[in-house]
């Protein structure tokens, strides 16, 4: 069995510039959007890539917009995001983020009626 090691893959400083660094502009740069979409592997690659990426892409854009633009969202008062990495198969985070939300005014009709 072959298993691709994609965590290093992505944290790869011959490949990537401050793999480290969250710096999603990396992927906005017209010239090297394509390349660098290459060498990202969420999705795995060859003949066993994962089939439901094209379905995964547009919901996730779909499920995120929908909860910024229903919801005002807050951190706890008083607390920093902790960002660090977990151990396990899929790298959750260390501390489970805890937010406070609630439904903006102007989309409290259209929520009531889900
Ligand atoms: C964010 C969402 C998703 C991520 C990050 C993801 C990631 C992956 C990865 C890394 C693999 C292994 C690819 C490999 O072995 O090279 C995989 C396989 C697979 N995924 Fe996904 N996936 C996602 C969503 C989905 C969805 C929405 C479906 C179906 C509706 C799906 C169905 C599958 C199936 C059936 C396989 C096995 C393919 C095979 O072994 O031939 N995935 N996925």
């Amino acid at each position: 069995m072959l298993l691709v090691n994609a965590w290093a893959i992505h944290r790869d400083p011959n490949t990537w510039d401050e793999p480290q660094e969250f710096k999603p502009e990396r992927f906005q740069c017209e010239g090297g959007k394509e390349e660098a979409e290459l060498r990202m592997l969420p999705f795995g690659s060859g003949r066993r890539k994962c089939p439901g990426e094209g379905l995964a892409m547009r919901v996730i854009d779909l499920a995120l917009v929908t909860l910024i633009h229903c919801f005002e969202w807050d951190k706890l008062p008083g607390e920093e995001v902790d960002m660090t990495e977990g151990s396990g198969l899929t790298i959750p985070k260390a501390k489970p983020l805890e937010v406070m939300c609630a439904p903006r005014h102007t989309m409290l009709d259209a929520l009531s009626r889900l």
